[in-house]
Parts: C-alpha cells; structure tokens; sequence
C-alpha cells in the first residue's frame, strides 16, 4: 500500500468552512461523546487500524517513503502482546530486538501478596526502537542539543512521528502517557523553524521573523511545561524565541514580549491565544505548524469558541514560499496541523480528515492514512471481549492509553475513612512521590489537613489557585518538598512529574479516559508505577466496569500491617 502524498488538495475557502463545521457542528462535544460510551474511543483506535489492515495489509514507513526506510513490517498489536519484533525493522535500524515488559509480563500474571514500590526508578529500555537521534534525520545542531540536555535515543513514538511530520504529513499522533509524544512533534517542528533547523539555500534571503509554530495545550501547566520543553532544547541564549501565552498570567506582558522578542514559537491555552490574536497583537497567518496537545480535551465543547478562531487563523496564508522546502508538498498553501493525544476518539480522527492534507495516525509502531479508518463497529458483548478473537482487540485497544509498566489496585473505605486508607496505602508501598485525584475542589483542603495532621507533607493543586500558586506548589512538589500532591481533574493530563511512583484516586474518575490519563501520571517513560482506586464498597462495580473497558488488571487489595495485600479476584466478585 502506497500512500499518495498530497492526493487531496483543499482549497483555503473549503477547508476554512470545513474547519467551522467541525467546531460548531461535525465535531460532537467531547463530554457528549465520551459519557456514555467512554470506552469506544479506545475501540475506535484499534478497530481502525485493525480494518485498514484487514483490507490492505499493514503500511509501512517505507511505503510513505520515510527516507530513513524503517520499514514497519508487523502489526503493532502482535508486538504489544507478545509477538516477536519484525526483523526487518530491526535490521533497518541496525537495532537487536529487545523484549518489551510489556510483552513479558502476562495481563492475568499472579501477583505477589505483598509488593513494594522500588525507591529507584528505572527507564525501560524497551521503549527505545531507534538506535539515535541521527537515525531519524534531524539536523546536526539540534541532535548536539539533544545530546547537551543528555537524550540521545527517540521513544517508539518519536521514531513513528519525526518522519512523518518533517515529510510534511498532516499527523495525528497517539500513544499512551509518558511515551514522550512532546518531543515526537517538538523535534521535527525545531528540525524546519529557529536557530537549530536544518541549513537550507533559503537561509541567506529568509528574514522570517514571525510566529512559525502556534502549539495550544488545555492548562497552564501543560502549556508551561512545553514552554520548558522548548527552551530546554533552544538552550539559555534562545530560549526568548518561545513565549508563553497561557491564562492567569499578565496578558500585557505577554503582549509587550512578543512585541520585544519576536518568538517563533508560542505556547498557550486557547482562550489566550485567541484573545491576543482578536487583539491583533499576535500574527499567525504565516504559521507553518499547529499543534494541539490534548487534542480530545481541546475539541470539547467549552473550547469551541477559542478554538474556532485558532484553527481559521493560524496558517491561514502560509509564509513559505519556497518548492525546495515544502519538498513534495509544494502544492500546500496552508500550515501542517498535528494533533495529539493518548486518547483519540473517532470524532478527531474524522475532523482531521475533513481539514487535513493527507493526514496520518501515528502511533508507536505504525503509520496509518487516515482516510482509510472506518467508523468503528459497535461495542462487542463480554463474551467477544474474554476469547481470542479478533474482536478482543477492541478492548485491548484501551490498554495502548496506558503505560504498560503500570500496576492496578483497588481497595474498598467507607468515605470518612478514606484518607486513613490513603495514608497506609503510601506506607505499605513506600511510595515517595504520590498523586491523589479527586472530583472536586472544595474536599482537597481537608485531606491535605488530615494528611499534614498525621505528619506527611502535603499540598493541593487546583484551578482556583492564582497562577503563580499553581507553579509555585508545582514547583515544590517536583522537588521534593511535599510528599502528596492532592488535586482534581486540572492535573491529570499531560502532567509530567518523573518521580511519581502512585496515583491515588480518592474519588472514582468519570470514565475510563479519565481513568487513563490519572493513572498516567505515574509510570512515566516506562518506570515502574502504581495506581490504587480507594472506592466504597457499593462503587466497585463501577471499577470492575472500568476494568473490562481498558483491559488491564485492576486487583482488589487491602493494605494492612504495612502491607499490600491482594486478593483473588473469586474472593470479590
Ligand atoms: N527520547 C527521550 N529520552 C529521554 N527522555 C525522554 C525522551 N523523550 C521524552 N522524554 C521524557 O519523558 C517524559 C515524558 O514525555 P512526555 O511528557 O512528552 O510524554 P507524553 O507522551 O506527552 O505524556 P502525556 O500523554 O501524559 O502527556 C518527559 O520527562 C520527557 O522529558
């Protein structure tokens, strides 16, 4: 199978139009989608890779003329569960195949009665499939960078996308958290824009110096973080040439900066952007790259104004002028638009299609044309879900939002106990550096108490917190100085605090996609994690719920004497 770059070619007029229609109208508001059947968005994913291979065989790297030829040869899912590694790919990246932990460790494996949490963490190595940076085509400069800053070798997901997004491909990138899908489209966007791109013959004529790249994140925090991200990668004497647009923070600063520094690259929260684009004090029309982090979150409907607005503005006329760069997307008029996300439902894959150029899903181990996904079939019953047949894979689908190196508990507390349990749950797992979700602000106030009361340091993370609060306690909590973080829905996603060894979740998530991104807090990169559901004794229907929707195993336990202690399922359920 051969992908056909550049096949459809919209014109700025119909794309526009079509972009409204998906904010107001194609697109459903993600809540919407995602309650009653949380769980289809996973399906979705895999169901669509899995009917374009039915039909036309797995497409590779190679065959969309990846110019480092990796070629792909094997379905992602039989690596995922324990199929070997294609040698081809192996052979092409000049890498031994290495066993994954995931592939080692068996979905229904026993566990061990009691278990504690190891104090070093350790990166599995597993997740690495590309030899180097170099591997991949990124400039010179910018590998020294990378190499400065001690990375060296890209993530299964970085080596998916880089390809793909310096071929010019509309992408839509999905991999599950912590996987590193920050720098899988940070690179390739700093491999064409800024002081560390690749030399063109342009360079000498190319006076550039407007925004080049617009990348828009739901929080603050998530929008802060790429901002460190970028300029960890500028380094100290270009860092100025991002900036920062997320709310809460002075916005005439921010406008006087992007006066004073003239960044390439701005970083922010949608209702931000948008405002200092109406005010005309930020021009995007020349915008190469757009990047929406979070993107499910970000097309939900409480965005829907903000994003109306970026997605008709950024890029709208498209600066670049030259064949030489543009490659075999010379014919393009517009930006390059990548969405990301763990979790991709149908809805985004069929708004990118409607707006992009030919644009893929990238996920770690394959690259899919994204006019060839199909609507996914509907939810299968349990007895599908228990048998090897294909359609299992709809519900393995889920665990690709999850860290594989994640361990899965659930106890059982009457509500007044619940912070009691909490505590000897961190005891009992030697946890140091622990996340504690609940579902509302106002309660997280007194479990930090309750908790500073017993002598373990904690803080709370939520939006009612000016932004300086925000950072500030993020900042502490990062380097040690609290032990808990108590927080709501604000930081379950994208949140990237490498220490942290447990998720709590005080209050059960909404649904699954909650559930996911919570638990990806921990086990970043392929550390080791654990996540522990404290629910009531009448709640645990939903998590077993839960359980068959993600399809990983979620172990009643109890924690007693210090310890962890499992239970067979049989003597539950
Ligand atoms: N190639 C690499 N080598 C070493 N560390 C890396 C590499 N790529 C990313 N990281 C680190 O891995 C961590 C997780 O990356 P990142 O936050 O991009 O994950 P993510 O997939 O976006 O997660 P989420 O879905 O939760 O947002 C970060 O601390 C990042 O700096």
């Amino acid at each position: 199978m051969r992908l056909t770059v550049g096949q459809v070619h919209l014109h700025v007029l119909a794309l526009a139009s079509s972009r409204s229609c998906f904010v107001l109208g194609d697109h459903l508001p993600f809540r919407m989608l995602s309650l009653p059947r949380p769980v289809r968005f996973h399906q979705t994913a895999w169901r669509a890779t899995e009917t374009i291979e039915e039909k036309s065989g797995p497409l590779t790297l190679a065959s969309l003329e990846v110019q480092n030829k990796v070629e792909y040869g094997k379905k992602e899912r039989a690596t995922r569960t324990g199929g070997p590694k294609p040698s081809s790919r192996a052979s092409a990246l000049n890498v031994k195949p290495k066993v994954s932990s995931f592939n080692a460790k068996p979905v229904k494996s026993a566990l061990p009665k009691s278990t504690v949490v190891k104090k070093t963490l350790k990166i599995d190595e597993s997740l690495f499939s590309a030899k180097s940076f170099e591997e991949l085509g990124l400039p010179p400069l910018l590998i020294d960078q990378l190499n400065k800053e001690g990375l060296t070798t890209p993530t299964e997901v970085q080596s998916a996308a880089i390809p793909i997004i310096s071929q010019k491909h509309d992408a839509v990138i999905q991999s599950y958290t912590g996987s590193g899908k920050t720098l899988a489209y940070l690179l390739p966007i700093l491999s064409e824009i800024g002081p560390l791109k690749r030399p063109t013959e342009q360079d000498s004529s190319d006076k550039r110096s407007s925004v080049e790249a617009v990348i828009v994140a739901p929080s603050r925090e998530l929008g802060m973080q790429i901002v460190r991200e970028v300029e960890k990668i500028l380094g100290p004497n270009d860092k100025r040439l991002v900036q920062q647009l997320v709310g809460g923070a002075n916005r005439s600063r921010q406008e006087e900066a992007l006066k004073k520094n003239k960044p390439i690259i701005v970083v922010g929260t949608p209702g931000r952007i948008s405002e200092i684009s109406a005010a005309g004090k930020l021009h995007t029309h020349g915008c190469r790259f757009l990047v929406l982090d979070e993107v499910d979150q970000l097309l939900s409907f409480n965005y829907r104004e903000h994003m109306h607005r970026i997605l008709e503005h950024v890029g709208r006329k498209s600066g670049t002028t030259s064949r030489d760069i543009l490659g075999p997307l010379a014919r393009r008029s517009e930006r390059q638009t990548i969405l990301v996300s763990a979790t991709i439902p149908f809805s985004v894959i069929r708004a990118a299609r409607s707006w992009g150029h030919d644009p893929v899903l990238v996920r770690a181990l394959s690259v899919v044309p994204l006019n060839l996904i199909t609507v996914p079939r509907p939810v299968l019953s349990q007895t599908d879900a228990n048998s090897n047949s294909p359609s299992n894979s709809v519900n393995q689908a889920a665990v690709d939002s999850l860290p594989p190196s994640l361990e899965h508990y659930y106890c059982t507390s009457k509500a007044q106990h619940k912070v009691d349990t909490l505590r000897r749950c961190i005891h009992a797992l030697e946890a140091q550096t622990v996340i504690a979700f609940m579902n509302n602000t106002k309660p997280l106030k007194d479990v930090v108490f309750k908790l500073e009361a017993r002598g373990m340091k904690a803080t709370e993370l939520h939006g009612d917190l000016g932004k300086l609060a925000r950072s500030t306690v993020l900042k502490k909590f990062k380097d040690g100085e609290f032990r808990v973080l108590v927080t709501n829905e604000l930081s379950a996603r994208g949140l990237d605090v490498p220490e942290c060894d447990l998720v709590i979740n005080l209050d059960l998530p909404t649904d699954s996609t909650h559930y996911a991104h919570r638990a990806g807090r921990t086990g970043r990169l392929g550390r080791k994690g654990t996540v522990v559901t404290i629910c009531e004794e009448t709640e645990t229907f939903v998590v077993r719920k839960m359980r068959k929707q993600l399809a990983v195993p979620i172990k009643p336990c109890e924690f007693t004497e210090g310890k962890l202690l499992v239970h067979k399922e049989e003597d539950v359920e």
